[in-house]
This record gives structure tokens, C-alpha cells and sequence, in this order.
């Protein structure tokens, strides 16, 4: 068993044991190997586990910490300690757990943790005034969209139809520069900050002009699907392309004569060539999916395209698109530029009179430099802040742009591996206590399996009727294709909010699947859980996420700042809470520029405050007046042996299974033998907890080389992991050089200078990709890269660096 936290379920009492104990029975050597085993732990008592504890009569492991005694009441025993003094509860009070009535073997979830290495009891962070939203759109005093140079017909739409009055301060500065000028881009401000706009508007702007006058009347020749492709926009993500299509179509209601389309991975490529044919001005793509256009399609033609945007260009580098975006960059460069269209409409002095491309992205990783070179020419770069440009121009840092929203309140809680699950369980209770505290919320996992096996075990477990239209507000939204992704939770509700929807999102389901979930998530009139992989860090734009948790941490931290820009858009308030477990996961915090640092919390903050009242088991185990005694420890206790118990249950139908292959087989004798059933089936349950643990831990090894020091492979306690998936101990295949950790870390005191002692300054200093661990690094992020990317067409869910 993995767990050094495990212990058998006997009673000892409190009365001591006879100084003599006499074994009668068994086999002689059996009784004088219990005898000695008794007299051992006469002499050292607390050296080692009672008699019985030993199963196997085996020596023990000294290097273990002792475990706990569970008394009669179903508390813990003497090793409680401070966990039982933070409880601000007398043991007494807890009831007896399931475990205790039913005999079973159960596991401790606040022993053998290791302990932090932050200093909690430095004074917590003055309140501070709620900072000014530093993505919000300007006051309409200051600034419109007329005077930036829009035409009154567009800035007009924008006010009446879009309730949109005033630019963002990335809109003020770009927009001027791309009605005017012709040159490229490089547009770089936070997340939420309107970046779409800021590159759509102009180019609609122009291309309008083409079809009026500058009063605002028809030209004669007005320009139409078929007078060509004019624009094409480049996003990493299917469900980005769509969200921009979402935009676009908005905006171009004040121009219905100009169409745009998206091509996409995932869809039929019949539809979308005939899409084409029928004529677009302006098109959405995914890297790969236009590259393959570009090959095969032969209406697509390039001559008119004036504008290539690469929106999170960073993003598209990272998942491999380099060499498709160097095709489709040589591919439009190669095609002569027509200076009027076939239908002979002058493009040139109206529109660009040279390409332009424009590359925008929130975050600057080096590899956005590479895609400037390949794409950009003497670009302007265009950021929220005069300052930051002129800083720029004068060629300073520009950390600026790295930083979050302002008015993103950002928290770190500081979880032991064992109490993951709980925690999270309990924060998601607390965020929707009250009614209409949070409307929705983002959780996001490092991989596909892990998002599976969450949204399972979250899932309420009674089937629902679907729901009618009268019944329910969601009933409009619900599709066949979100059978398995949309659900009801368990656990996380409240009398306040009964309902709460959860639904998954990764890169391993079909498109119409995500695209279903994606618009039901969006559209969810109650409140809402997002449980989703790296796909949904980038350009998702789901106004009321109030809440982002990062349960597992991002591969690299530019990634952090996008997930949660996910949410605190366009000025709006929001939350951020980032899970880091104890050890040298804490130093991560150094890494994170943000501008209302928070100081780190312990979990038990979070599960007191979630536990408050009991949780809503679909099993209860006790009754309603003993569940509303129990003190938090006790039902974070309670709850995490029931998702262990749901784990351990037979699989639906594999007793009935079990009988029915039962046969009767005749022997050389004559005599007639009952087959032995096969094994029962594993739960389909358990089977995604090991699945997804083993992707969790293969996932763990591929944050990017710099921040491998925070998130140490070796540090990780696997057993302890395994809990967090509601296993009782690590399952194997995990791939070879995955090494347990064998030794304690280092520090275990809180504060003071020895307090700071990372366990990572054990290590010889190398990197763990090239190091001392390679064949669990590379290869996993190999076999992840060749999974995903199979999967999701072209594709990766991890940043590998
Ligand atoms: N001028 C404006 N006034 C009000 N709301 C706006 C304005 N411009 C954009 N928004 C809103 O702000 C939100 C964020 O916009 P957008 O998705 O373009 O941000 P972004 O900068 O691209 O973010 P990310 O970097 O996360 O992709 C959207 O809901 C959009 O409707």
C-alpha cells in the first residue's frame, strides 16, 4: 500500500494490555512469532502499531510517522494533534465514521501531510481600496468610437446595438493606427481587454468603404460575398474561431452585404469548400484546417486578402502550428497583390495598399518573437498604455503587459495532495452558498482523463429526467450531443442554490460536442461549473465566470495569466484561486506578477468555511442531527471515504454479470463442477481515477523547464496524489522513472529562515527534463504530444517548452 497515512480499523480502548498475553491455537511457530511481536511493542509501545495493526507480522518501517488510532466515537487518536485544535471541536463530537460501523480499512486524511514551508504567521496583507478595473472600457466623456476615426454607421451600431459606447484603451490606440496606416501590429494588452474589437473594427471599417461614400450613401458598385476574400483571422483553438465568428457577425449586421465564414478543424471540409464557393469577405480559421484549404480548395484565392491576423499567436506557436502558419505567411506573400477586384471595384487607397498582419496576444513568450519574424514587418507594437509604448519605443521591459487585471482578486491555497479533492469540493460549496454570489466558475485540470474523471465524480449520480421547457431555463440549450458532458453536480449545492450545472471541456471530445457544451456552459441560466483542460485558457469570453480555479497549476505561467483573465472582463469583477501543494510548489508564487498579491492560504481556511454544513451525500451515513454535529474534519473525513467507497463498489451489473457466467461443466468422473465466476468488473469509476491519475502525473512532468524547480517530479508523493483521485493507493503504469519521493522534505517548520528551505535545494541542481529524471519527462511529453495532437487533429493540450 502506498499510503503511509493507512490504518486498520481495531478497537484498542484505553485499557492497557495484560503484561502477559498467552496464544493458544494455530501452528507453533505462528504463536511464538505473536508472542514476540507482543513483547516488542510492550517495550516501545509507541515506537511501533499494536500487534494487530500487523498484519503480516512484519517488521515496520521506523522511518514511517505513527499512525492514528481511531477511538470508539470515530475520531482520531493522539496524533490528531494541531488539526484537532484548529478544529475548535472536541474529538467527542465527531460521529463514528461509515468505516468504523462497517469494518473497513480507511485512510487519514490529516496525518503525514507535510507541512508548508510560507510563514502563516506573517501579518495578512492590509485591506486595500478595490483597485480601479484596469480592462474596462473608457468614460464616454473622454473617448468614442467616432473620434477614432470608425464611420458613424459602425460607431452608431456599436452604441444602439452592441450597448458599447466607449473604446477599451487598447481599441484607443489601435484603432486609429489600423484605419489610417498600413503598416503591421503587434498588438499586446491583459486579457479581457478587447483586443477582438480593437483588430475587427478597422478592417470592417475598410472594408465598407468600398460599398459607401464617406456621408455615409451607397457607392454605385457595392461590394458583396463573391467580390473576395479581403481579411483572414488565424486563432489556435475551434472554439476561439467561433467566438470571433460570434463578434464578427455582430458587428457586421450594420454591413449585411459582407459575409464571413469559419474553417475549422473537426467539421466536414465538404460544407466548408462549399461555403467558400458561395463567397466570403472575411475568414476564421484554425492554422491547420486553412493550410489544408489552401492545398486543396482551389476557389480559395488570396489575391485580394489584405489583412492577416494571428490572434494568440503565442498560443499557436506552442501547439505546432508553426510550420502550417509559415505555408499559409508564404503561400498569401507569393500571390500577386490585386490592386482592384474582378468585378473591377478599386481596392487599393480604400483598402491597405500592401498586406498587413496583425499579431495579438495578452502574454509575450519568446516564441511570439519568432512568429514576428516569420510574419511581421516593421510592425508598430500597440499596447493599452502610452507609457508601456513609449517605454517600448525607447526599448525598456514590457512586464507591464504580463501582469492580470487589476481588479482580479487572486488567491493560493496551499493543499496537501490527500485533501485536494475535499478542498476543492468544499471551495466550489462555499462559492455558491448564497444565491447569486457567483454565477459561474472555471476549473481548470492539467488533462483530458483528470477533467473525465471530475466531472464523473461531481456529477449528481441520480439520473435526471431531461428537461422540458416549461420546467427548466437550461431546457432550450440542452442537446443530444452534451448527454455526457452536461450534468447536474453533486455535493457543491446548497439550499440556496439547488441546481448547479456542471459540464467538461477538452480537446478528446467531437466538435459538436464541444461546441454543445461550450454554448450550454455560456447559455446556463443557473448557476454553472466549467471543468476544462488548457483548450479553454485562451480568448474564451464567457462574461459571468466570477470565479477561476486553477486546481492544478498551468505549464507555464503566462499560461496562468490567461486562464485566469477568463475571467474579470471588460472591467468586471472576479476571482482567481490557485491550488499549490506544500513544499516547493509554494516558490511558484515568486513567478506570479501580480498587482493585488495575496498572501497564501492554508486549506483549512477553505474546508472550514465549505464544511460548515454537512454536504449532501447521495448515500448519507449518518443522520440529518448527527451529519449537522460533525465537525469539518470529520465530514472532509466522511466525504472523502465515500468518493473512496464510490470507487470500490461493484461495477453496475457485474454481480448479475458474475452469476450468469457461472457454468456448470461435466468432469472425466462424470461429477458435475460449477465453473468459477469470472472477476466482477471494475467500477467504470475507478478505472478513470487510475486513469486519470496516471495522466496527471505523466501531465506533471511537462510544465516548461524553467518552473520545473517549483513543480519537482520527485517531490511528489504519489500515494498521497492518489488519494486526490479517490484512490487508496498509486496504480502502476505510469511509465518507468517515476521515483516516489523517499525522503521528508527538508523543512517542516513554519517561518523563520529554516522556513524557507525549499526540498528542491536537496536536488543536485539539474533540470529534470535533462537530468536526473529524463525518461519520465520526454517521453511522457512525447507520448502526450503524439496523443493529443492525433486527437485534436493538429492540436496539443500541454505547453511543453
Ligand atoms: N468597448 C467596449 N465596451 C464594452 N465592452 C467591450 C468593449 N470592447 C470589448 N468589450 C467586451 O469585453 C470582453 C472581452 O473582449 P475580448 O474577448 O476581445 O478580450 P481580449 O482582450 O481578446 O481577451 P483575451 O486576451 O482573454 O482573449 C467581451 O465580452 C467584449 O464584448
Amino acid at each position: 500500500m502506498a499510503d503511509d497515512g493507512m490504518l486498520l480499523n481495531f478497537e484498542l480502548g484505553d485499557a492497557p494490555l495484560k503484561t502477559q498475553v498467552k496464544f493458544t491455537g494455530g501452528r507453533w511457530r505462528d504463536r511464538k512469532r505473536a508472542e514476540k511481536s507482543v513483547k516488542r511493542w510492550q517495550q516501545d509501545p509507541t515506537a511501533s502499531a499494536t500487534p494487530q495493526n500487523r498484519r503480516d507480522g512484519g517488521e515496520q518501517d521506523s522511518s514511517r510517522p505513527p499512525k492514528r488510532q481511531r477511538t470508539e466515537n470515530g475520531s482520531l487518536g493522539r496524533n490528531f494533534g494541531s488539526r484537532s485544535a484548529a478544529d475548535g471541536q472536541p474529538d467527542g463530537n465527531r460521529a463514528p465514521s461509515h468505516a468504523m460501523k462497517t469494518g473497513q480499512i480507511t485512510s487519514s486524511l490529516f496525518s503525514s501531510n507535510p507541512a508548508p514551508v510560507t510563514n502563516f504567521d506573517e501579518p495578512a496583507a492590509e485591506e486595500v481600496e478595490p483597485a480601479k478595473p484596469s480592462n474596462a472600457p473608457l468614460t464616454e466623456e473622454a473617448e468614442n468610437f467616432l473620434a477614432l476615426g470608425l464611420s458613424r454607421r459602425v460607431a452608431h451600431h456599436l452604441a444602439s446595438k452592441l450597448e458599447m459606447k466607449a473604446p477599451t484603451a487598447i481599441q484607443k490606440n489601435t484603432i486609429p493606427q489600423l484605419v489610417k496606416e498600413d503598416s503591421d501590429a503587434f498588438l499586446q494588452a491583459e486579457t479581457g481587454s478587447g483586443k477582438t474589437l480593437a483588430y475587427l473594427l478597422p478592417i470592417v471599417h475598410r472594408i465598407m468603404r468600398l460599398s459607401l461614400n464617406d456621408d455615409g450613401s451607397s457607392k454605385q458598385t457595392k461590394v458583396h460575398r463573391n467580390s473576395g476574400l479581403f481579411a483572414i483571422i488565424l486563432a489556435p483553438t475551434r472554439e476561439l474561431c467561433k467566438q470571433i465568428a460570434v463578434v464578427l457577425e455582430k458587428v457586421l449586421r450594420c454591413a449585411p452585404w459582407l459575409v464571413c465564414t469559419t474553417v475549422i478543424g473537426g467539421e466536414s471540409k465538404k460544407s466548408e469548400k462549399a461555403r467558400i464557393r458561395k463567397g466570403v469577405n472575411i475568414l476564421i480559421a484554425t492554422p491547420g484546417r486553412l493550410a489544408d484549404h489552401l492545398d486543396n480548395t482551389k476557389v480559395l484565392e488570396v489575391g485580394t486578402v489584405r489583412w492577416l491576423v494571428l490572434d494568440e499567436g503565442d498560443r499557436m506557436m506552442e501547439m505546432g502550428f508553426e510550420e502550417d502558419i509559415r505555408t499559409i505567411v508564404g503561400k498569401i506573400r507569393k500571390d500577386k497583390l490585386d490592386k482592384q477586384n474582378k468585378e473591377g471595384v478599386v481596392l487599393d487607397g480604400i483598402l491597405p495598399s500592401r498586406r498587413v498582419t496583425v499579431l495579438c496576444s495578452a502574454t509575450m513568450k519568446m516564441n511570439v518573437q519568432k512568429l514576428g519574424e516569420i510574419s511581421l514587418q516593421d510592425a508598430a507594437h500597440i499596447t493599452a498604455s502610452k507609457s508601456d509604448m513609449e517605454n517600448d519605443a525607447a526599448g525598456g521591459a514590457t512586464e507591464a503587459v504580463f501582469s492580470a487585471p487589476s481588479q482580479l482578486k487572486q488567491a493560493i491555497v496551499i493543499v496537501p495532495a490527500k485533501l485536494r479533492l475535499v478542498t476543492l469540493v468544499a471551495l466550489l460549496k462555499s462559492t455558491f452558498a448564497r444565491k447569486g454570489s457567483v454565477m459561474k466558475a472555471i476549473i481548470f485540470i492539467s488533462c483530458a482523463d483528470s477533467v473525465d474523471f471530475h466531472f464523473e465524480v461531481l456529477k449528481s449520480t441520480k439520473t435526471l429526467e431531461p428537461p422540458s421547457p416549461e420546467s427548466s431555463p437550461n431546457a432550450k440549450t440542452h442537446s443530444p450531443h452534451t448527454d455526457t458532458t452536461v450534468a447536474p453536480a453533486a455535493y457543491i449545492t446548497s439550499p440556496a442554490n439547488p441546481t448547479i450545472m456542471i459540464h467538461k471541456l477538452h480537446g478528446s471530445l467531437a466538435q459538436p460536442v464541444r461546441t454543445s457544451t461550450l454554448n450550454a456552459f455560456s447559455a446556463c441560466k443557473e448557476p454553472a461549473v466549467l471543468i476544462t483542460t488548457d483548450i479553454s485558457s485562451r480568448g474564451l469570453d464567457v462574461p459571468a465566470v466570477e470565479l477561476v480555479v486553477e486546481y492544478d497549476p498551468a505549464f507555464a505561467v503566462a499560461d496562468h495569466v490567461h486562464r485566469i483573465g477568463r475571467t474579470a472582463r471588460a472591467g468586471r469583477p472576479g476571482k482567481a484561486v490557485l491550488f499549490l501543494l506544500p513544499g516547493c510548489e509554494e516558490g511558484y508564487k515568486s513567478l506570479l506578477h501580480s498587482t493585488a498579491p495575496t498572501n497564501p492560504e492554508l486549506y483549512e481556511t477553505v474546508l472550514q468555511k465549505g464544511l460548515a454544513t454537512p454536504v449532501d451525500l447521495p448515500t448519507p451515513t449518518n443522520s440529518d442531527e448527527a451529519s449537522k454535529k460533525q465537525s469539518w474534519t470529520a465530514r472532509a473525513e466522511a466525504l472523502q471515504l465515500h468518493f473512496e467507497q464510490r470507487l470500490l463498489a461493484p461495477a453496475p451489473g457485474a454481480t448479475e454479470d458474475a452469476e450468469e457466467d457461472t457454468q456448470t461443466r461435466t468432469g472425466k468422473n462424470g461429477k458435475q463442477y460449477k465453473t468459477r465466476p469470472t472477476k466482477p468488473k471494475d467500477n467504470p469509476l475507478l478505472d478513470s481515477a487510475r486513469q486519470a491519475f496516471r495522466s496527471h502525473i505523466r501531465a506533471y512532468a511537462t510544465h516548461v523547464r524553467e518552473e520545473r524547480v517549483y513543480f519537482d517530479m520527485t517531490q511528489l508523493h504519489l500515494g498521497h496524489t492518489a488519494k486526490s483521485f479517490g484512490l487508496r493507493e498509486a496504480p502502476g503504469g505510469i511509465g518507468g522513472g517515476v521515483s516516489r519521493r523517499t525522503h521528508k522534505p527538508t523543512t517542516t517548520s513554519k517561518g523563520g529562515a529554516s522556513g524557507t528551505k525549499r526540498t528542491f535545494d536537496d536536488r543536485d541542481g539539474g533540470d529534470a527534463r535533462d537530468g536526473e529524471n529524463p525518461s519520465v519527462d520526454d517521453d511522457a511529453a512525447r507520448r502526450m504530444r503524439e496523443k493529443i495532437k492525433a486527437v485534436m487533429n493538429v492540436a496539443s493540450e500541454f505547453n511543453i517548452g
